[in-house]
Protein backbone atom coordinates (compact mmCIF):
# COMPACT_ATOMS: atom_id res chain seq x y z
CA UNK A 1 0.00 0.00 0.00
CA UNK A 2 2.81 2.02 1.17
CA UNK A 3 4.02 1.80 -2.69
CA UNK A 4 1.23 1.98 -4.38
CA UNK A 5 0.61 6.16 -2.68
CA UNK A 6 4.41 6.54 -2.97
CA UNK A 7 3.67 6.02 -6.53
CA UNK A 8 0.45 7.75 -6.66
CA UNK A 9 1.99 10.95 -4.98
CA UNK A 10 4.49 10.96 -8.03
CA UNK A 11 1.55 10.90 -10.31
CA UNK A 12 0.12 13.19 -8.77
CA UNK A 13 3.01 15.65 -9.82
CA UNK A 14 3.09 13.93 -13.33
CA UNK A 15 2.04 15.91 -16.56
CA UNK A 16 -1.23 14.96 -16.60
CA UNK A 17 -2.35 14.91 -13.05
CA UNK A 18 -0.29 18.06 -12.43
CA UNK A 19 -3.36 19.95 -11.44
CA UNK A 20 -3.37 17.85 -8.41
CA UNK A 21 -1.59 19.42 -5.87
CA UNK A 22 -2.79 22.84 -7.53
CA UNK A 23 -6.03 22.48 -6.75
CA UNK A 24 -6.21 21.03 -3.46
CA UNK A 25 -7.54 23.90 -1.41
CA UNK A 26 -9.72 21.25 0.80
CA UNK A 27 -13.93 22.14 1.27
CA UNK A 28 -13.82 25.72 0.27
CA UNK A 29 -17.56 25.22 -0.18
CA UNK A 30 -19.94 23.33 1.29
CA UNK A 31 -23.66 22.82 0.02
CA UNK A 32 -24.97 25.63 2.40
CA UNK A 33 -22.77 27.96 0.57
CA UNK A 34 -23.45 27.23 -2.76
CA UNK A 35 -24.85 30.24 -4.51
CA UNK A 36 -25.40 30.22 -8.21
CA UNK A 37 -25.98 34.21 -8.62
CA UNK A 38 -25.57 35.42 -12.31
CA UNK A 39 -23.04 37.69 -10.99
CA UNK A 40 -20.39 35.25 -10.38
CA UNK A 41 -20.69 33.85 -13.84
CA UNK A 42 -17.57 33.68 -15.77
CA UNK A 43 -18.18 33.16 -19.29
CA UNK A 44 -15.45 32.03 -21.85
CA UNK A 45 -16.34 30.78 -25.32
CA UNK A 46 -14.92 29.60 -28.44
CA UNK A 47 -16.38 28.80 -31.48
CA UNK A 48 -17.74 24.76 -30.40
CA UNK A 49 -16.93 25.19 -26.75
CA UNK A 50 -18.77 27.04 -24.16
CA UNK A 51 -17.90 27.95 -20.74
CA UNK A 52 -19.79 29.31 -18.24
CA UNK A 53 -17.58 29.47 -14.47
CA UNK A 54 -18.83 30.18 -11.06
CA UNK A 55 -15.80 31.29 -9.20
CA UNK A 56 -18.03 31.47 -5.61
CA UNK A 57 -19.26 27.74 -6.42
CA UNK A 58 -15.41 26.79 -7.94
CA UNK A 59 -18.11 25.11 -10.56
CA UNK A 60 -17.57 25.56 -14.17
CA UNK A 61 -20.23 24.02 -17.48
CA UNK A 62 -18.52 23.03 -20.72
CA UNK A 63 -20.95 23.00 -23.18
CA UNK A 64 -20.61 21.45 -26.25
CA UNK A 65 -21.17 23.44 -29.47
CA UNK A 66 -20.50 21.69 -32.78
CA UNK A 67 -23.91 21.63 -35.09
CA UNK A 68 -25.06 19.33 -36.29
CA UNK A 69 -24.29 16.67 -33.46
CA UNK A 70 -20.97 17.57 -31.85
CA UNK A 71 -18.99 15.61 -33.70
CA UNK A 72 -15.43 15.32 -32.24
CA UNK A 73 -13.47 16.57 -35.04
CA UNK A 74 -9.98 17.89 -34.71
CA UNK A 75 -11.09 21.06 -34.80
CA UNK A 76 -13.67 20.68 -32.06
CA UNK A 77 -11.21 18.41 -30.01
CA UNK A 78 -8.51 21.42 -30.49
CA UNK A 79 -10.48 23.96 -29.13
CA UNK A 80 -11.59 21.69 -26.06
CA UNK A 81 -8.45 21.12 -25.09
CA UNK A 82 -7.39 24.35 -24.98
CA UNK A 83 -11.00 25.82 -23.07
CA UNK A 84 -9.53 22.57 -20.55
CA UNK A 85 -5.94 24.10 -19.99
CA UNK A 86 -7.66 27.02 -19.26
CA UNK A 87 -10.15 25.49 -16.72
CA UNK A 88 -7.34 23.49 -15.16
CA UNK A 89 -5.51 26.23 -14.45
CA UNK A 90 -8.29 28.25 -12.49
CA UNK A 91 -7.71 27.66 -8.87
CA UNK A 92 -11.34 28.83 -8.79
CA UNK A 93 -12.39 26.45 -10.62
CA UNK A 94 -12.93 22.87 -8.46
CA UNK A 95 -15.00 20.72 -10.71
CA UNK A 96 -16.23 20.38 -14.75
CA UNK A 97 -19.53 19.79 -16.36
CA UNK A 98 -19.80 18.02 -19.44
CA UNK A 99 -22.75 19.34 -21.61
CA UNK A 100 -24.05 19.66 -24.80
CA UNK A 101 -25.62 23.29 -25.86
CA UNK A 102 -27.12 21.48 -28.48
CA UNK A 103 -31.10 19.55 -28.09
CA UNK A 104 -31.01 15.86 -28.33
CA UNK A 105 -27.22 15.17 -28.90
CA UNK A 106 -24.38 14.85 -26.40
CA UNK A 107 -22.06 14.18 -28.99
CA UNK A 108 -21.91 11.62 -31.84
CA UNK A 109 -18.10 10.89 -31.27
CA UNK A 110 -15.31 11.08 -33.81
CA UNK A 111 -16.03 13.13 -36.68
CA UNK A 112 -16.30 10.42 -39.31
CA UNK A 113 -14.87 12.86 -41.89
CA UNK A 114 -12.03 13.33 -40.34
CA UNK A 115 -11.33 9.13 -40.28
CA UNK A 116 -12.58 9.18 -44.24
CA UNK A 117 -10.83 9.75 -47.14
CA UNK A 118 -8.20 12.07 -44.73
CA UNK A 119 -4.60 11.64 -45.54
CA UNK A 120 -2.42 9.74 -42.82
CA UNK A 121 -0.93 13.25 -41.54
CA UNK A 122 -4.45 14.20 -40.68
CA UNK A 123 -5.19 11.13 -39.25
CA UNK A 124 -2.36 11.26 -37.20
CA UNK A 125 -2.98 15.02 -35.82
CA UNK A 126 -6.49 13.97 -35.53
CA UNK A 127 -5.84 10.75 -33.19
CA UNK A 128 -3.20 12.84 -31.03
CA UNK A 129 -5.82 15.06 -30.33
CA UNK A 130 -8.06 12.24 -29.33
CA UNK A 131 -5.38 10.83 -27.01
CA UNK A 132 -4.66 14.31 -25.61
CA UNK A 133 -8.36 15.03 -24.90
CA UNK A 134 -9.08 11.97 -23.19
CA UNK A 135 -5.48 12.28 -20.81
CA UNK A 136 -6.66 15.61 -20.21
CA UNK A 137 -10.51 14.67 -19.05
CA UNK A 138 -9.41 11.01 -17.59
CA UNK A 139 -6.38 12.37 -15.78
CA UNK A 140 -8.05 15.47 -14.29
CA UNK A 141 -7.63 16.16 -10.60
CA UNK A 142 -11.20 18.17 -10.44
CA UNK A 143 -14.50 16.58 -10.50
CA UNK A 144 -15.84 15.89 -13.95
CA UNK A 145 -19.49 15.17 -14.10
CA UNK A 146 -20.77 14.07 -17.65
CA UNK A 147 -24.59 15.67 -17.81
CA UNK A 148 -25.50 13.70 -20.56
CA UNK A 149 -28.59 14.99 -22.85
CA UNK A 150 -29.29 13.20 -25.63
CA UNK A 151 -27.40 10.79 -27.69
CA UNK A 152 -24.12 9.40 -26.68
CA UNK A 153 -22.29 6.46 -28.95
CA UNK A 154 -18.93 5.92 -29.66
CA UNK A 155 -16.44 8.54 -28.42
CA UNK A 156 -18.88 10.19 -27.13
CA UNK A 157 -19.37 7.41 -24.80
CA UNK A 158 -15.72 7.32 -23.97
CA UNK A 159 -16.25 10.73 -22.81
CA UNK A 160 -18.38 10.21 -20.80
CA UNK A 161 -16.83 7.33 -19.40
CA UNK A 162 -13.99 9.40 -18.78
CA UNK A 163 -15.51 11.77 -16.09
CA UNK A 164 -16.36 10.98 -12.50
CA UNK A 165 -20.08 10.65 -11.88
CA UNK A 166 -22.15 10.43 -15.01
CA UNK A 167 -26.33 11.49 -15.02
CA UNK A 168 -27.88 11.31 -17.92
CA UNK A 169 -31.70 12.54 -18.87
CA UNK A 170 -34.82 9.85 -18.41
CA UNK A 171 -35.21 9.40 -22.33
CA UNK A 172 -35.39 6.36 -24.28
CA UNK A 173 -34.89 8.01 -26.92
CA UNK A 174 -31.35 8.50 -25.87
CA UNK A 175 -28.40 5.89 -26.62
CA UNK A 176 -25.27 5.38 -25.21
CA UNK A 177 -22.36 2.99 -25.60
CA UNK A 178 -19.27 1.47 -28.16
CA UNK A 179 -21.05 1.17 -31.12
CA UNK A 180 -18.05 0.82 -32.94
CA UNK A 181 -18.30 -2.37 -34.60
CA UNK A 182 -21.69 -1.20 -36.04
CA UNK A 183 -19.59 0.83 -38.36
CA UNK A 184 -17.23 -1.87 -39.51
CA UNK A 185 -14.41 -0.87 -36.76
CA UNK A 186 -12.74 -1.80 -33.87
CA UNK A 187 -12.70 0.46 -30.81
CA UNK A 188 -9.48 0.92 -29.59
CA UNK A 189 -8.07 -0.64 -25.92
CA UNK A 190 -8.55 2.65 -23.65
CA UNK A 191 -12.14 2.49 -25.10
CA UNK A 192 -12.47 -0.70 -24.12
CA UNK A 193 -10.73 -0.42 -20.34
CA UNK A 194 -12.87 2.84 -19.87
CA UNK A 195 -16.19 0.90 -20.53
CA UNK A 196 -14.66 -2.15 -18.56
CA UNK A 197 -13.68 -0.14 -15.68
CA UNK A 198 -17.27 1.02 -15.27
CA UNK A 199 -19.15 -1.86 -16.48
CA UNK A 200 -17.31 -5.13 -15.93
CA UNK A 201 -15.87 -7.93 -18.09
CA UNK A 202 -18.80 -9.29 -19.03
CA UNK A 203 -20.81 -6.52 -20.15
CA UNK A 204 -18.03 -4.99 -21.67
CA UNK A 205 -17.32 -8.30 -23.42
CA UNK A 206 -21.14 -8.11 -24.83
CA UNK A 207 -20.86 -4.32 -25.17
CA UNK A 208 -17.83 -4.15 -27.49
CA UNK A 209 -18.48 -7.59 -29.60
CA UNK A 210 -21.97 -6.69 -30.59
CA UNK A 211 -21.66 -2.53 -30.93
CA UNK A 212 -24.42 -2.45 -28.35
CA UNK A 213 -26.10 1.03 -27.79
CA UNK A 214 -28.05 0.77 -24.57
CA UNK A 215 -31.23 3.61 -23.83
CA UNK A 216 -31.20 5.32 -20.54
CA UNK A 217 -32.75 3.00 -18.69
CA UNK A 218 -30.43 0.04 -19.85
CA UNK A 219 -27.51 2.04 -19.18
CA UNK A 220 -28.42 2.76 -15.32
CA UNK A 221 -29.24 -0.96 -15.24
CA UNK A 222 -26.01 -1.79 -16.33
CA UNK A 223 -24.19 1.07 -14.14
CA UNK A 224 -22.84 2.88 -16.92
CA UNK A 225 -24.25 5.86 -15.84
CA UNK A 226 -25.22 6.92 -12.38
CA UNK A 227 -28.47 8.39 -12.48
CA UNK A 228 -31.17 9.27 -14.62
CA UNK A 229 -33.21 12.58 -14.18
CA UNK A 230 -36.18 14.47 -15.96
CA UNK A 231 -34.66 17.08 -18.87
CA UNK A 232 -35.24 20.38 -16.82
CA UNK A 233 -33.23 18.19 -13.57
CA UNK A 234 -30.41 17.65 -15.39
CA UNK A 235 -27.78 20.65 -14.67
CA UNK A 236 -29.75 21.25 -11.75
CA UNK A 237 -28.48 17.88 -10.50
CA UNK A 238 -25.09 17.99 -11.84
CA UNK A 239 -24.41 20.71 -9.72
CA UNK A 240 -25.87 19.64 -6.63
CA UNK A 241 -23.71 16.39 -7.27
CA UNK A 242 -20.85 18.27 -7.65
CA UNK A 243 -21.12 20.44 -4.56
CA UNK A 244 -21.64 17.29 -2.59
CA UNK A 245 -18.25 15.91 -3.89
CA UNK A 246 -16.94 19.35 -2.87
CA UNK A 247 -17.36 18.10 0.84
CA UNK A 248 -14.57 15.69 0.75
CA UNK A 249 -10.56 17.04 1.14
CA UNK A 250 -9.65 17.85 -2.72
CA UNK A 251 -6.22 16.14 -2.25
CA UNK A 252 -7.34 13.00 -0.69
CA UNK A 253 -9.81 12.63 -3.14
CA UNK A 254 -7.19 13.50 -6.04
CA UNK A 255 -5.02 10.89 -4.69
CA UNK A 256 -7.33 7.81 -4.39
CA UNK A 257 -8.73 9.05 -7.71
CA UNK A 258 -4.95 8.87 -9.76
CA UNK A 259 -4.50 5.12 -7.72
CA UNK A 260 -7.58 4.11 -8.94
CA UNK A 261 -6.62 5.26 -12.69
CA UNK A 262 -3.29 4.48 -12.41
CA UNK A 263 -2.92 1.61 -14.63
CA UNK A 264 -5.27 2.42 -17.46
CA UNK A 265 -3.41 5.78 -17.86
CA UNK A 266 0.31 4.41 -17.58
CA UNK A 267 -1.56 1.59 -20.11
CA UNK A 268 -2.12 4.71 -22.43
CA UNK A 269 1.02 6.64 -21.58
CA UNK A 270 3.33 3.96 -22.37
CA UNK A 271 1.50 2.81 -26.07
CA UNK A 272 0.53 6.35 -26.97
CA UNK A 273 2.78 5.95 -30.24
CA UNK A 274 1.92 2.42 -31.20
CA UNK A 275 -1.49 3.56 -30.52
CA UNK A 276 -1.53 6.41 -32.97
CA UNK A 277 0.48 3.82 -35.52
CA UNK A 278 -2.58 1.40 -35.38
CA UNK A 279 -5.10 3.84 -35.44
CA UNK A 280 -3.74 5.38 -38.99
CA UNK A 281 -2.80 1.50 -40.38
CA UNK A 282 -6.36 0.29 -39.69
CA UNK A 283 -8.02 3.45 -40.82
CA UNK A 284 -5.24 2.86 -44.33
CA UNK A 285 -7.35 -0.05 -45.01
CA UNK A 286 -9.40 0.12 -47.97
CA UNK A 287 -11.73 -2.65 -46.56
CA UNK A 288 -12.12 0.18 -43.33
CA UNK A 289 -12.61 3.73 -45.71
CA UNK A 290 -15.33 1.39 -47.65
CA UNK A 291 -17.24 0.33 -44.14
CA UNK A 292 -16.57 4.14 -42.99
CA UNK A 293 -18.06 5.34 -46.61
CA UNK A 294 -20.85 3.40 -46.28
CA UNK A 295 -22.23 4.36 -43.06
CA UNK A 296 -21.52 7.64 -43.35
CA UNK A 297 -24.13 6.80 -46.74
CA UNK A 298 -26.43 5.22 -44.19
CA UNK A 299 -26.81 8.03 -42.27
CA UNK A 300 -27.49 10.36 -44.89
CA UNK A 301 -29.92 8.17 -46.23
CA UNK A 302 -31.67 7.62 -43.21
CA UNK A 303 -31.75 11.44 -43.11
CA UNK A 304 -33.17 11.31 -46.53
CA UNK A 305 -36.32 8.95 -45.79
C1 LIG B 1 -6.99 -3.48 -34.69
C2 LIG B 1 -6.47 -2.16 -34.29
C3 LIG B 1 -7.57 -1.23 -33.90
C4 LIG B 1 -7.03 0.10 -33.60
C5 LIG B 1 -8.16 1.06 -33.36
C6 LIG B 1 -8.29 1.90 -34.49
C7 LIG B 1 -9.32 2.60 -34.83
C8 LIG B 1 -10.54 2.93 -34.13
C9 LIG B 1 -11.22 3.88 -34.98
C10 LIG B 1 -12.18 4.67 -34.70
C11 LIG B 1 -12.95 4.85 -33.50
C12 LIG B 1 -14.03 5.64 -33.59
C13 LIG B 1 -14.90 6.01 -32.53
C14 LIG B 1 -16.09 6.85 -32.96
O1 LIG B 1 -16.51 7.69 -32.23
S1 LIG B 1 -16.76 6.58 -34.52
C15 LIG B 1 -18.23 7.55 -34.58
C16 LIG B 1 -19.39 6.76 -34.10
N1 LIG B 1 -20.58 7.57 -34.12
C17 LIG B 1 -21.77 7.11 -34.47
O2 LIG B 1 -21.97 5.98 -34.80
C18 LIG B 1 -22.90 8.11 -34.44
C19 LIG B 1 -23.50 8.32 -35.79
N2 LIG B 1 -24.57 9.30 -35.70
C20 LIG B 1 -25.79 9.04 -35.26
O3 LIG B 1 -26.12 7.94 -34.86
C21 LIG B 1 -26.77 10.16 -35.30
O4 LIG B 1 -26.27 11.17 -36.13
C22 LIG B 1 -27.11 10.76 -33.92
C23 LIG B 1 -27.93 9.75 -33.09
C24 LIG B 1 -25.86 11.15 -33.15
C25 LIG B 1 -27.97 12.04 -34.13
O5 LIG B 1 -29.08 11.70 -34.92
P1 LIG B 1 -29.89 12.85 -35.69
O6 LIG B 1 -31.04 12.17 -36.35
O7 LIG B 1 -30.17 13.97 -34.77
O8 LIG B 1 -28.85 13.44 -36.76
P2 LIG B 1 -28.46 12.82 -38.19
O9 LIG B 1 -29.47 13.26 -39.19
O10 LIG B 1 -28.20 11.38 -38.06
O11 LIG B 1 -27.06 13.53 -38.43
C26 LIG B 1 -26.98 14.94 -38.73
C27 LIG B 1 -25.77 15.15 -39.59
O12 LIG B 1 -24.60 14.82 -38.83
C28 LIG B 1 -23.82 13.84 -39.55
N3 LIG B 1 -23.15 12.98 -38.56
C29 LIG B 1 -23.71 12.22 -37.62
N4 LIG B 1 -22.79 11.60 -36.87
C30 LIG B 1 -21.60 11.96 -37.38
C31 LIG B 1 -20.25 11.64 -37.05
N5 LIG B 1 -19.94 10.83 -36.01
N6 LIG B 1 -19.27 12.20 -37.78
C32 LIG B 1 -19.56 13.01 -38.81
N7 LIG B 1 -20.82 13.36 -39.18
C33 LIG B 1 -21.83 12.84 -38.47
C34 LIG B 1 -24.86 13.11 -40.38
O13 LIG B 1 -24.28 12.45 -41.44
C35 LIG B 1 -25.74 14.25 -40.82
O14 LIG B 1 -25.06 14.96 -41.83
P3 LIG B 1 -25.85 15.73 -42.98
O15 LIG B 1 -26.70 14.68 -43.66
O16 LIG B 1 -26.66 16.77 -42.29
O17 LIG B 1 -24.78 16.26 -43.89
Amino acid sequence: MASVLRQAARLASSRCLTQLSAASSTSRLGASSYNFSPSSRNASTSSTIKVQLDSNTGVAIMMFQNPPVNSMSLDFMTEFVIAWDKLELDKSCRGIILTSALPNVFSAGLDIMDMYGTTPEHRTAFWKALQELWLKVYGSGKIVVAAINGASPAGGCLMALSCDYRIMIDNPKYKIGINETKLGIVAPFWFKDCLENTVGYRMSEMSVQYGILYNSAEALKIGLVDQLVPEDKLISTATETMIKWFAIPDYARQISKAMVRKATMDKMLAGREADITNFVTFTNKDSIQKSLGMYMEMLKGRKAK
